[in-house]
């Protein structure tokens, strides 16, 4: 089997480095504009894993989409959802009607994706690794044992069932099906760790330049109860559609196979989170991913709900004001996710049943 792994950074060669591992061909797409770890590859002649996957690599790079097309019917993103849309750009070119994309994570990417051409889409919550790049390789903090995932089926598409499968039969990790995209996207905790985190400790961090462990030294006591209000808001929202959402916390020890009874105690035990460096400044994915793709997304679902989303609100504000970026509007609102015409039970209705009930 051959994947097109579309996003050149640590979580899509820490999955090409996994898939090459389990026998399946890989060639990883960096985008013109984005080369720094495909050119490091390049002058080291490979890739070199240390930690929870260790070893020499020999990858294969391209900058050309017209060949990540042709070479897998499988297209896996690996980009940080703010740069899905450089993305859905350039495949805009190419008829996918025979192509699966897997977005990891997708932070509903199929919405954002809706004129998209293409057979069909599948979202993460997560990444599979935890994982940093820098000129000297790859470094594997920690492998997930489980992610969770879902297909987008507009009404009225089928899918082949021998599609889930496929999916299945790619991932050298367990799958969670899950009911929707909408239990997916809010199953990605890195929404309730990272903007509490960065702004907790956004001194720390500008005056370090990150020099600290952001879990370990950043997540204490008082930013994990920050953290738990923002969480009990996420869980509300998945009861308004329906849903049993587990916490951040039992949602990360799935995810691990670990049995953390608190953030706090996490941040300071999980090998995956405690040896993570704090990023050197503000402008960062943690901020400019997860605010606007997820505490936005889950904010305006919120409203639209009628759930209290007073905490998630309260940092988006409190990053707006410290960045000066208006993420309200730059971000997935409704209106970006094609769903602001929809009444409260029409967008409940829109995530049920998505998939079949026996996965
Ligand atoms: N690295 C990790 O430990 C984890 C990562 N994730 C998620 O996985 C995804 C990928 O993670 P990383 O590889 O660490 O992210 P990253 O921030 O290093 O970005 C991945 C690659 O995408 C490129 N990119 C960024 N914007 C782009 C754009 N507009 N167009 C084209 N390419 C663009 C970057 O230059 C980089 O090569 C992110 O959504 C991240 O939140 C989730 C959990 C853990
Ligand atoms: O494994 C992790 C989240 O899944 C932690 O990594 P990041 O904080 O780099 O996203």
């Amino acid at each position: 089997m051959s994947v097109s792994i579309i996003g050149a950074g640590p979580a899509g060669f820490a999955l090409a480095v996994d898939l090459q591992h389990h026998g399946k061909d890989v060639l990883v797409y960096a985008h013109p504009t984005h080369q720094r770890h495909a050119n490091s590859i390049k002058d080291n002649g490979r890739l070199e894993a240390r930690g929870a996957m260790e070893g020499f690599a020999h990858i294969e790079v391209t900058s050309d989409m017209r060949k990540a097309v042709e070479f897998s019917r499988i297209l896996i993103l690996t980009v940080p959802s703010t740069g899905q849309e450089t993305v859905l750009h350039e495949l805009k070119q190419f008829s996918l009607r025979r192509h699966t994309i897997i977005a990891i994570p997708g932070n509903l990417f199929s919405l954002v994706a809706a004129d998209l051409d293409v057979g069909c889409i599948f979202e993460t919550n997560l990444s599979p690794y935890s994982c940093r790049m820098d000129e000297n390789g790859l470094t594997v903090l920690g492998r997930k044992s489980l992610i969770f995932i879902a297909p987008f089926l507009p009404r009225g598409r089928p899918l082949n069932s021998s599609i889930f499968a496929t999916v299945q039969d790619l991932f050298p990790m367990q799958l969670r099906w899950c009911s929707s995209i909408v239990e997916v996207c809010l199953s990605n905790v890195n929404g309730v760790f990272h903007p509490l985190m960065m702004l907790m400790n956004a001194g720390r961090i500008e005056s370090t330049a990150g020099d600290f462990l952001l879990y370990r030294d950043g997540l204490t006591r008082s930013v994990g109860n920050a953290m738990l209000a923002v969480d009990r808001v996420r869980i509300k929202i998945g009861e308004a559609f329906g849903l049993q959402l587990k916490s951040a916390v039992e949602i990360s020890n799935e995810c691990y196979g670990q049995s953390f009874g608190d953030f706090v105690d996490l941040a300071r035990n999980s090998p995956p989170h405690n040896k993570l460096k704090a990023p050197p400044g503000l402008d960062n994915r943690n901020i400019s991913e997860d605010v606007p793709d997820l505490l936005v997304c889950w904010c305006s679902l919120a409203e639209k709900l009628g759930v209290d989303a007073a905490p998630i609100k309260a940092v988006i504000v409190l990053v707006e004001m410290v960045t000066g970026v208006d993420y309200c509007e730059t971000g997935r609102n409704l209106r970006r996710l094609n769903l602001d015409s929809l009444s409260r039970d029409e967008l409940i209705a829109t995530f049920k049943g998505m998939i079949p009930s026996r996965l």
